[in-house]
């Protein structure tokens, strides 16, 4: 698969919306990106966020090696936690930016294929590219969008889908670089130091030591599937760290590379 160098997809995770200046940093990059004539994607998740919606409606979140297990009776608030507020609140952040934004989820104009994943997630879905128009057409234009992760089926179920794996399906869609950016620099040690560079081998050693595990167990193999796909890096890294955002607008590597 070829690389369109000029896309860059960039995947937030949900701590990024409980943080304003986060978010304004985040944004102005995007704007100063955008200007330079660089197109941005930006995919978001908000898994804070449902919990605390579940939460207040006296559910409980239950996850299996990272993901949610979504029974359909929870899936009006995870359908509002992240195509709803998460998403608004990003396009409000990004609109006071100055930048022209367009909110939307993976279920938008044909984007992906959506399935259910493993009937023990219940409504977690599966997702692979599809059409790429649509999107396509948004960037053409110079805006950016944001897109929740929330899919539907062909049978027309509302699917909830990691964000990050959504990042990987959009990054394959417009053959663009992939940034996932999340509350910490990097892929850690067990010392809690920044690995700069992970290969399958080195990934399936810190996963067997129990050094990566959980969310980032999903990022770092959502990543290395992409890196192995595309034949290119994908980076993992922080929306946090101001001198990272400053680096990434400038176009170089920052925190963990995945490698192919
Ligand atoms: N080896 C590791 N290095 C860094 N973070 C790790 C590691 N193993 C587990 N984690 C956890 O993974 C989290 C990031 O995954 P996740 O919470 O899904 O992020 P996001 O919501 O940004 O996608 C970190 O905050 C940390 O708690
Ligand atoms: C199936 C599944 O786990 N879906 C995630 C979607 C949101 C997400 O991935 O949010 P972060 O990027 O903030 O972790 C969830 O319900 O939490």
């Amino acid at each position: 698969m070829s690389t369109n160098d000029s896309v860059l997809v960039l995947k937030v995770g949900g701590a990024l919306m409980q943080c304003e200046m986060g978010m304004a940093r985040l944004m102005e990059t995007a704007a100063k990106m955008l200007s330079q004539g660089q197109k941005v994607v930006l995919v978001h998740g908000g898994g804070y966020l449902v919990d605390e919606q579940l939460k207040v409606n006296g559910m409980e979140t239950v996850k299996l090696e990272g993901l949610r297990v979504t029974p359909a009776e929870q899936m009006p608030i995870v359908v509002g936690a992240l195509a709803g507020t998460s998403n608004k609140i990003l396009q409000a952040a990004a609109v006071k930016a100055g930048v022209v934004a367009v909110g939307m989820s993976l279920a938008d104009g044909n984007l992906v294929d959506a399935s259910i994943k493993d009937e023990r997630l219940g409504f977690v879905g599966e997702v692979t590219p599809k059409d790429g128009t649509y999107i396509n057409f948004l960037l053409a234009q110079g805006w950016m969008p944001i897109v929740s992760s929330i899919a539907v089926s062909s049978d027309g179920d509302l699917l909830n889908v990691n964000a990050d794996e959504a990042a990987t399906v959009l990054a394959k869609l417009v053959g663009g670089k992939l940034v996932l950016l999340s509350d910490v620099s990097g892929v850690l040690d067990g010392k809690g130091q920044l690995i700069p560079q992970l290969n399958r081998d080195q990934i399936q050693q810190l996963v067997k030591q129990g050094v990566i595990e959980k969310g980032m167990k999903v990022k770092v193999e959502a990543a290395l599937d992409v890196a192995e796909q595309m034949g290119q890096p994908v980076q993992v890294a922080s929306w946090r760290d101001a001198a990272q955002l400053a680096a990434l607008a400038r176009g170089e590597n920052i925190g963990t590379q995945i490698q192919p």
